[in-house]
């Protein structure tokens, strides 16, 4: 039923999207303020990408989706070093995301 993951989706994204106070997941990351981006990261995915994919039910299911929001924090730790804010929020982020897209939560949504 398509119109119930895109309504669950939709509801996490805007949780998790809230978490990213400073909006640096928000949009593409481009090479003018990351200078090198595109040739080091080969798959870059941000909120507003994934947005476009729930609403065209590019995402089959949750797990789908939480991959590519894992890709997007992991992108930010491959690409910030560790001492950055951008890296520092990527993991909070990532942690945040795991706890929302938990096993058990999604085993209680199947039942
Ligand atoms: N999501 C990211 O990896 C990201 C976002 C914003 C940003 N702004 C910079 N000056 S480097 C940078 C990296």
């Amino acid at each position: 039923e398509p119109t119930i993951l895109k309504g669950c989706l939709k509801y996490i994204q805007s949780i998790l999207q809230r978490k990213d106070i400073n909006g640096f997941f928000a949009y593409p990351v481009n090479d003018v303020i990351a200078p090198g981006y595109s040739s080091i990261i080969q798959h870059p995915v941000d909120f507003s990408t994934m947005l476009t994919k729930i609403e065209a039910e590019e995402y089959h299911s949750v797990m789908d989706y939480k991959k590519d929001f894992e890709l997007m924090c992991n992108n930010a730790m491959t690409y910030n070093r560790p001492d950055t804010i951008y890296y520092k929020e990527a993991k909070k982020l990532l942690y945040i995301g795991r706890k929302q897209m938990s096993k058990e939560k999604l085993m209680i949504m199947k039942r």
